[in-house]
């Protein structure tokens, strides 16, 4: 059982929240808490797994529902493993073993798509492997106070310092490694910085961006001498500020036997086994339509479109952000294929005055899913598969409830395992338009 707050009703309630509150576990929330009750009111459990008995502080209570962490296992999971990093809020799920996180990734999608949208389980499959379990992601964001480097603690802006991430490449261990390094020579007062690492698995170096205020050429070229895996950092202050790159602005990978170029701050996937298995859930839902007029939407640098123009008669890529189309337009120009076509702009009013018809249609939206002009000019449109590419369940489950009723059946769901670790669910959803012979 998965539950949201959409499921707890606003009851009239006599007793106060305790401190500390002892309970058994038994669902699992969109936003990958255990779940469990107390006097009829529901309990978020972090740090829990169903099926335990724990001991949880709270820490957020409201009439009907409170949040909390667990403190004391009472009784524990077979799930349950000893966590590589504890207490590190950006992999919340690394006290569940693999295999589990898989089931329960299945579980949550099932269950949004079931209440939301009317899709049957059944046509919700098994979690797709991806990423392996640790040292699987290809970029990462960082932030830095001046001096110490790591991620946000959850809901805060305040710094937890991490000397080594399990969850990323190597090689971005090493830049961190020497970034961290370079900054014990900045001065007291340096000022904050954003810093975004991108590594080439198939070539194994990486690059780098650093936003934040102030000329920080001395502290790149204090990293890149080093660090000898680091082939370039790009600033992203904005104009009139623009300073030039130190070294390589643009980063050389390889998928689906295709070469991308790509700066370091253009949305890529996470890792390229990820993006591979993305990409044949992608073909296997366009089913014969994949050799036809194809559209991409939400495209980023052209991860999907231009494997996918291998055999579609030509295809069209959409994406709001103009850096990704530029990487994307290089990235067909060095692959020598010439039946693609990118907009810069927004799916929504792209829409509005693209030439058509469609074969098919590949949606791969942020999280917030696609905006409603999006989902009726595509009903309007009536392209005779979708492809839906979602990194969150509940945005996915209402687009698919309006496209359902546009005329759209639900063939196949698929999650995928891009984060392990984490609760973040990706799932690929294969769409047919009702009365449309299944292939
Ligand atoms: C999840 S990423 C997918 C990128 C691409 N499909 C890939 O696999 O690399 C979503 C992309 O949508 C773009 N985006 C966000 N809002 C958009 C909009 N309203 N219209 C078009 N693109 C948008 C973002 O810039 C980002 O590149």
């Amino acid at each position: 059982m998965s539950v949201t707050l959409a499921d707890l009703s606003e009851q009239t309630l006599s007793s106060t929240w305790p401190d500390t509150l002892e309970l058994t576990l038994d669902g699992i929330a969109q936003g990958g808490e255990a779940v469990g009750r107390w006097q009829n009111r529901v309990v978020f459990a972090a740090g829990g797994i169903p099926g335990e008995r724990v001991v949880v502080r709270l820490r957020e209570r409201h009439e009907s529902y409170a949040r909390g962490d667990v403190i004391d296992v009472l009784l524990a999971s077979p799930d349950r493993v000893a966590p590589r990093l504890p207490g590190a809020s950006h992999m919340p799920w690394q006290h569940i073993a693999f295999d589990a996180q898989q089931r329960l990734r299945r579980q949550i999608l099932a269950d949004q798509l079931a209440k939301f949208a009317g899709v049957d389980p059944a046509v919700v499959e098994a979690t797709a492997f991806a990423s392996k379990p640790w040292e699987y992601r290809n970029n990462t964001r960082l932030h830095c106070d001046g001096r110490r480097i790591g991620y946000y603690e959850s809901n805060t802006r305040s710094i937890a310092e991490l000397d080594h991430d399990p969850l990323l490449h190597p090689v971005l261990n090493e830049a961190l490694a020497a970034l961290r390094s370079a900054l014990a020579d900045e001065l007291d007062d340096a000022p904050p910085l954003e810093v975004t690492l991108r590594v080439s698995e198939a070539y194994g170096y990486c690059i780098a961006a650093l936003r934040g205020r102030g000329d920080r050429r001395s502290l790149a070229a204090r990293w890149r001498a080093r660090c000898p895996v680091l082939a370039g950092v790009v600033f992203t202050v904005p104009p009139p500020h623009m300073l030039p790159p130190l070294g390589a602005d643009t980063l050389v990978e390889e998928l689906a036997d295709l070469t991308f170029l790509l700066r370091p701050t253009t949305f890529f996937q996470v890792n390229v086994a990820a993006a591979a298995t993305l990409l044949n859930l992608i073909r296997a839902g366009l089913g014969d339509e994949a050799r036809g007029r194809l559209l991409d939407l939400y495209c980023g640098a052209g991860a999907f479109t231009l494997p996918l123009a291998r055999n579609a008669i030509e295809i069209v890529g959409v994406e709001e952000y103009a850096g990704a189309v530029a990487d994307a337009e290089r990235s067909a120009a060095v692959n020598h294929i010439s039946n693609v076509r990118f907009i810069t702009g927004s799916a929504e009013a792209v829409l509005a005055n693209l030439d058509g018809p469609f074969d098919a249609v590949v949606l791969d939206p942020p999280r917030r899913g696609c905006h409603p002009r999006v989902l009726h000019a595509l009903i309007e449109r009536a392209p005779r598969r979708i492809v839906y590419v979602s990194c969150h369940p509940a945005t996915l489950a209402r687009d698919l409830k309006t496209l359902i009723a546009g005329g759209y059946a639900v063939v196949r769901a698929t999650p995928v395992d891009l984060f392990p670790q984490t609760p973040h669910i990706e799932s690929v959803v294969a769409l047919m338009r009702a009365g449309s012979a299944q292939v």
